[in-house]
């Protein structure tokens, strides 16, 4: 038997490394007195031959690797990406017969990567090992034992298991693979299982990674050693092009995308260098990397060529449709657009070229806002690194970064731990399940903000799915089902109340949908295709908000007896995400019946088309759900909505159902705040007054109701008096306006003028609106005075200054005054600072001391003059006398820092009335005892003397 031995590790690599100091573990753990099965040893040879021809760089450190975790319960082992972490250790270990007493479980981040690895390791070991000996879990299934030597599964599969069975009965050894993506559940495990090392001294675990923070995680289990595997198999090209639209290699595909997709001119990038390589390189699939499944849909639509097969890779595609990208297409070119769910773990055999633009959409929780936010941001050279590891797996390969090398220096260098990034709900209450008490002191790799534990316990409060007692918290019945559904809180607290109310089958598509929302809706190619799906969408649309809409979306899809796909395309629903629904549904279904025993009817309590109670129920269950995402209308569209949680004031998305009904609900609950970047609310759904006030206090209510904004209308007010009041440019509406608002300290108070029915709107809270009130009414009424008094000055006919008569014309061209002489009406007033000072004082100041001003009038100012630098403006008296007492009185006066002068003005209007004629009274002095004499004539305006 040592001989079959020797036969299979002579030749090897590490034929020299077999002497007495390294030898250690044994490679194959075939016991020498066993009934040996020639046929098995015989495929084993054979694979080892093939692992040899591989050459992988993994296969020279096999024997060290072995002896390091058979001596050390922990390590780390860091290797180049496709160097053969994943699909070679489990084989080494399982060979040596190390594992011999349990299963080893490797984690993956995604169940794609946990399939395709199980499917490789069994291809490579088919016939070395018995049936069944490898094998992979998906993630919610978790109640089931280790039935397999080899199991690969998604880390929260893993974690399940972990809160069902806490000893880890029945595992040997655990590998945490592609632990720098730090997920939530990563995490969890880690932390978990660095507790039951200290119980279980025979549990070994490895934790591997291309680009992991070593020293970070080897800090964490106590100083644990780091494994370096050196090499990779097949080099690959970076190549930086930080703008595709400038390089001239790139410019050859015409830029016709820009306007399709304006909104993410990366994406046009990615697609049009996809176009390049495909057109100049040789053979080989290309992967490009985009952010979103609208955007790998979208390039998949936008790229066309006969000699390609184009593949979408996302998360939301059902299994079989990721796999696709798996398959071979001979004679053709495979180009796959993928989201990050690609970046780790996968093999795609025929991968050649990457393009990677950089960036990644990720929800982040921003705790002083307590909510999520979507956004793309730039992804850690990690990521980078990780992405580029996809090319080069089978051949030589290149990688296109669509960004330069500096700013590849500048990214971070590995990637923020989810537990930083997202809400904490989830990871609490398992943390909580696994009999945690005190989450805020758990012993996490990155400590979360203990601001966010504390808000992620108290939205877990508010859905009762814990309760505190002396500051530690529990898990409730509500927290117990929360846990086993694995779900987001929010969403297993829908199904759950749901349940209660008895709409079993409204409760898992309602969380279902929601867990799908952004895509449902399709809105993408040019302005005219989106404006057609705006059209579709007004018909679905339901009164009460988006969450009964995309129920409304659900069951008319699934009532749809003819073709589905029909349907979605006719009214611009993503086919796909309806059928990831579905396969949502189905999953949560399983795990339902399973976990809670619950089964889920196939027929429908509410109906859509049919107002009735179940909408109120509804409502009120969504409400609780979404409690902790409540807002208020502030009562003007311009401030939208004031967040409880937060008090910012935030609009709806333009795509939100309530809008399509022209409806502003007092109160509504949303799902998310999308930040792109002005905020929105996504996932709007309206509240009914009473399920507000069976969930908050009346008084609590009413003291948020004050910060409503309230409206007041001022109506019936003249064209010109709306005008004056407004000012040119708007500029005396503006100032009223931050008058108000410093007077009330309330930057949300504004004023509207509404010209078509002629009216003054006014919005401020109830206790500031009638002192607005007061305010606003107060400068109409002055500017009515001003209007009523309001005089034109113009000579007569039109000639030399001081050859025509000066009338000054008040309202109904009624002759207030006609100057004769050669006095003067109007002054100019000039000041130092001429336009900076406050207009309404001066005016106020001139009228009360000379009573008779008929106008005024505030020079535009052309401050490129330095003579109009002084000029204010002209004011015009009712008399001449006025006029002069004016210059007399105010010349010299101090008035803000410095004193004004004022100077006569004889008009030098030369343009005559503005009326082709006027009719004037004549009268003068008679005989007295005969009185007065009358003549009206009409007089057309000509030169002097005609
Ligand atoms: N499905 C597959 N088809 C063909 N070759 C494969 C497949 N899976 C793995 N390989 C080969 O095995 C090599 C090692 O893959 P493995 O997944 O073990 O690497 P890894 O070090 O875990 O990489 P990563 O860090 O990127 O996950 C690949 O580079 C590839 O050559």
């Amino acid at each position: 038997m040592m001989s079959i031995r020797r036969a299979m590790l002579s030749g090897t690599d590490e034929e020299e490394e077999v002497d007495q100091e390294e030898e250690g573990v044994d490679l194959f753990g075939i016991v020498e007195d066993d009934d040996v099965d020639f046929a098995r040893v015989h495929t084993m040879m054979l694979r080892e031959c093939r692992r040899l021809n591989e050459g992988l760089p993994i296969y020279a450190y096999r024997r060290k690797i072995l002896n390091h975790i058979f001596a050390n319960q922990v390590m780390i082992l860091i290797g180049e990406t496709g160097s053969g972490k994943s699909t070679q250790l489990v084989q080494y270990l399982a060979d040596s017969g190390l594992a011999a007493n349990g299963s080893i479980v490797c984690t993956q981040p995604r169940k794609i990567a946990a399939i395709t690895l199980a499917r490789r390791v069994d291809e490579e070991s088919n016939g070395c090992y018995a049936e069944n000996f490898v094998s992979s879990c998906s993630t919610f299934s978790c109640s089931r034992g280790f039935s397999s030597k080899i199991i690969f599964g998604t880390d929260s599969y893993l974690l399940h298991h972990c809160m069902n069975d806490t000893g880890l009965d029945g595992v040997s050894y655990i590998i945490v693979d592609e632990a720098h993506e730090r997920s939530l559940n990563t995490d969890l495990l880690l932390a978990l299982i660095k507790k039951k090392l200290l119980d279980r001294v025979d549990l070994r675990l490895i934790i591997m990674s291309a680009t992991a923070d070593a020293n970070r995680l080897a800090e964490y289990f106590y100083g644990c050693q780091t494994f370096h595997v050196k090499g990779r198999n097949f080099p690959v090209e970076i190549k930086y092009i930080p703008d595709v639209s400038v390089d001239a290699s790139f410019n050859i595909v015409p830029n016709s995308l820009n306007d399709a997709c304006a909104t993410a001119s990366y994406v046009n990038d990615v697609v049009r260098v996809v176009s390049v390589i495909h057109k100049n390189e040789e053979d080989g699939a290309i992967l490009a990397f985009l952010t979103s499944q609208l955007e790998v849909e979208w390039a998949c639509e936008n790229f066309s060529d006969a000699s390609a097969v184009v593949l979408p890779m996302h998360g939301k595609l059902s299994h079989v449709e990721q796999s696709r990208v798996f398959n071979s297409y001979p004679g053709k070119r495979k180009v796959i657009f993928c989201t990050n769910m690609a970046e780790t773990s996968l093999t795609i055999k025929e991968v050649k070229y990457v393009v990677d633009p950089g960036l990644a959409k990720e929800s982040r929780f921003v705790p002083s806002s307590g909510l999520n936010v979507l956004k793309v941001n730039w992804i850690s050279q990690s990521s980078a690194n990780q992405r580029a590891g996809r090319a080069g797996r089978t051949g030589a390969g290149k990688c296109y970064r669509l960004y330069s090398e500096s700013h590849f220096r500048m990214m971070e260098v590995h990637q923020e731990p989810e537990i930083r990034k997202v809400h904490l709900g989830t990871a609490v209450l398992r943390i909580l399940a696994l009999g945690v008490r005190d989450a805020q002191n758990f012993e996490f790799v990155d400590a979360p903000n203990p601001e966010a534990i504390n808000m992620a316990l108290k939205n877990l409060e508010q859905l009762g799915a814990v309760k505190c007692k002396c500051n530690l918290f529990e898990l409730t019945d509500t927290g117990r089902y929360l846990v086993k559904l694995g779900i987001e809180p929010r969403l297993g607290k829908i199904m759950l109340d749901c349940f209660d109310s008895g709409l079993r089958k409204e409760g898992v598509i309602l969380a279902a949908v929601m867990a799908n929302s952004s895509s449902i809706f399709c809105r993408v190619g040019t302005n005219e295709e989106k404006h057609k799906a705006d059209l579709q969408k007004v018909r679905l649309c339901h009164q009460d908000g988006d969450l009964f809409t995309l129920l409304a979306v659900y069951k008319k899809w699934e009532d749809g007896n003819g073709n589905r796909n029909m349907w979605c395309w006719q009214n611009s629903i993503n086919a796909k995400t309806m059928r990831k629904c579905q396969d949502t549904i189905s999953e949560l279904e399983n795990c339902l019946k399973h976990e809670l025993n619950i089964i889920i009817p196939s027929y429908w309590c509410w109906n859509p088309e049919v107002p009735s109670m179940h909408d109120k129920l509804l409502k009120r269950i969504i409400l609780s759900s979404l409690a902790g995402n409540l807002a208020m209308f502030l009562g003007h569209e311009k401030f939208g909505y004031q967040v409880i949680s937060t008090d910012q004031a935030v609009n709806l998305h333009p795509s939100c159902s309530l809008l399509n009904y022209g409806s502003k609900p007092e109160w509504v609950v949303f799902t998310e705040i999308l930040s792109i970047p002005n905020q929105y609310l996504v996932c709007v759904t309206a509240v009914d007054h009473d399920a507000l006030y069976a969930l908050h206090s009346m008084s609590f209510i009413h003291q948020l109701e004050k910060h409503k904004l309230q409206i007041k209308v001022i109506s019936g007010l003249g064209h010109n008096l709306l005008r004056r009041f407004c000012g040119k440019y708007g500029q005396n509406q503006h100032r009223i306006i931050s008058h108000l608002k410093e007077e009330c300290r309330d930057d949300r108070i504004t004023v509207e003028i509404n010209f078509k029915n002629n009216e003054v709107v006014l919005f401020a809270t109830r206790q500031d609106i009638e002192k607005v009130f007061c305010i606003v009414n107060g400068a109409l009424e002055c500017e009515a005075k001003m209007l009523r008094n309001e005089c034109l000055e113009r000579r007569l006919f039109p000639g030399r200054p001081g050859s025509s008569p000066l009338a000054l014309f008040g309202s109904g061209a009624e002759i207030k005054h006609l100057e004769l002489g050669k006095r003067y009406l109007t002054v100019e007033v000039l000041h130092q600072n001429a336009h900076d000072i406050n207009d309404k004082e001066l005016i106020f100041l001139v009228g009360s001391l000379i009573p008779g001003v008929a106008n005024f009038h505030k020079s535009a100012g052309n401050f490129r003059i330095a003579s109009d630098e002084t000029k204010w403006g002209k004011f015009t008296f009712l008399k001449p006398e006025d006029a002069e007492d004016a210059v007399l009185k105010l010349n010299g006066i101090e008035f803000h820092g410095s004193s004004l002068k004022v100077v006569p003005v004889c008009s030098s209007d030369n343009r005559g009335l503005p009326f082709p004629a006027v009719r004037a009274r004549l009268s003068w002095p008679c005989n007295p005892s005969r009185g007065r004499a009358f003549g009206t004539r009409l007089l057309r305006l000509r030169e002097p003397g005609s």
